[in-house]
C-alpha cells in the first residue's frame, strides 16, 4: 500500500443511514462517532426528501470540519458541491468517475464501489480514484442484497497503490480479519450506530484500537 493520499487516514470510516440515524440523533451520533476516532465520515440518505437532505448534509458538513475530518455524501456530487463536503462516494449504477471528477475538482476525494472484482478496481485507479471500495463481507441489514466479498481481494487491491476500503456487515468482532488482510479504511453503518446511541462513542474507539493494532500506518495522536 502506498501512503495515503489526501487527507485520507487509515481507520473507522463512519456512515449515516436515515433509519439509524434519522435526523433528530444525526449529529449527536456521528459526533460520538467522531469523538471515538472516526477518521471519515459519509451522509448516505435513501428516505429523505432533497431539502432534509441539504439541510441535514448542511450540519454535518460544519460538525466534520470542526473535528478536521472529511464528509463525503453518498450518490449526490451536486449536494457535495452545496454543501463544501470533501467528496463523494460513487457506486456502479451512479455518475461516472470522470463526471464526477470534473464536477467536484481534482482535490475532491471520490471513493468508488468494487464489489469484488479487480477489474473494477483497476479502472477505478487508472481513472484517479482516491479508494477503492470493496464487499460486502458480512451479513449486511443495511444492504442485505450487496454482493459478497471475500477478505483475500483486499491484499490484492494493495498492489494498485491506492487505499482500500471493506464495508458490509462488520463489527467490533469480526473488524480484525480485514485490517490483517488490507483495509485501510473499515465503512461501517450498523456495527456503529445499531444499538444503544450511548455506546456509539465506545464502539468507534474499539474500532480505532483494533487500528492501532493491527495497520501499519494508524496513529491513535493524528
Ligand atoms: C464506502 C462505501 N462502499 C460502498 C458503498 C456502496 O455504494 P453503492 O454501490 O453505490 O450503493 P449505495 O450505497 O448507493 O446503496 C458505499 N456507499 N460506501
Ligand atoms: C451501503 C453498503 N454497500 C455495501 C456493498 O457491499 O457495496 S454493504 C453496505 C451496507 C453497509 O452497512 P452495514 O455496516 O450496516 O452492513
Ligand atoms: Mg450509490
Amino acid at each position: 500500500m502506498g501512503a495515503l493520499r489526501k487527507p485520507l487516514r487509515p481507520g473507522l470510516y463512519a456512515i449515516t443511514d436515515n433509519r439509524l440515524t434519522p435526523p433528530e440523533t444525526l449529529i449527536p451520533a456521528v459526533e460520538a462517532a467522531l469523538r471515538g476516532g472516526a477518521r471519515l465520515v459519509q451522509y448516505r440518505d435513501k428516505g429523505s426528501s432533497a431539502a432534509e437532505r441539504l439541510s441535514q448534509a448542511q450540519d454535518l458538513s460544519s460538525l466534520c470540519q470542526s473535528f478536521a475530518v472529511p464528509l463525503l455524501i453518498n450518490d449526490d456530487p451536486e449536494l457535495a458541491i452545496r454543501v463544501g463536503a470533501a467528496g463523494v462516494h460513487l457506486g456502479q449504477n451512479d455518475c461516472a468517475l470522470s463526471d464526477a471528477r470534473r464536477r467536484l475538482g481534482d482535490e475532491a476525494i471520490i471513493g468508488i464501489t468494487c464489489h469484488h472484482s479487480m477489474e473494477l478496481a483497476r479502472s477505478a485507479a487508472v481513472n484517479g480514484a482516491d479508494y477503492l471500495a470493496f464487499g460486502r463481507f458480512y451479513h449486511s441489514d443495511t444492504k442485505p442484497g450487496a454482493p459478497p466479498a471475500s477478505p483475500e481481494v483486499l491484499g490484492e487491491a494493495r498492489t494498485l497503490g491506492v487505499p482500500v476500503t471493506a464495508i458490509g456487515g462488520i463489527t467490533r468482532t469480526n473488524a480484525e480479519p480485514l485490517i490483517r488482510a488490507g483495509a485501510d479504511l473499515l465503512a461501517v453503518v450498523g456495527g456503529l450506530f445499531g444499538g444503544q446511541p450511548d455506546d456509539i462513542e465506545a464502539r468507534a474507539l474499539a474500532f480505532s484500537q483494533l487500528f492501532a493494532r493491527h495497520h501499519p500506518l494508524f496513529s491513535l495522536s493524528e
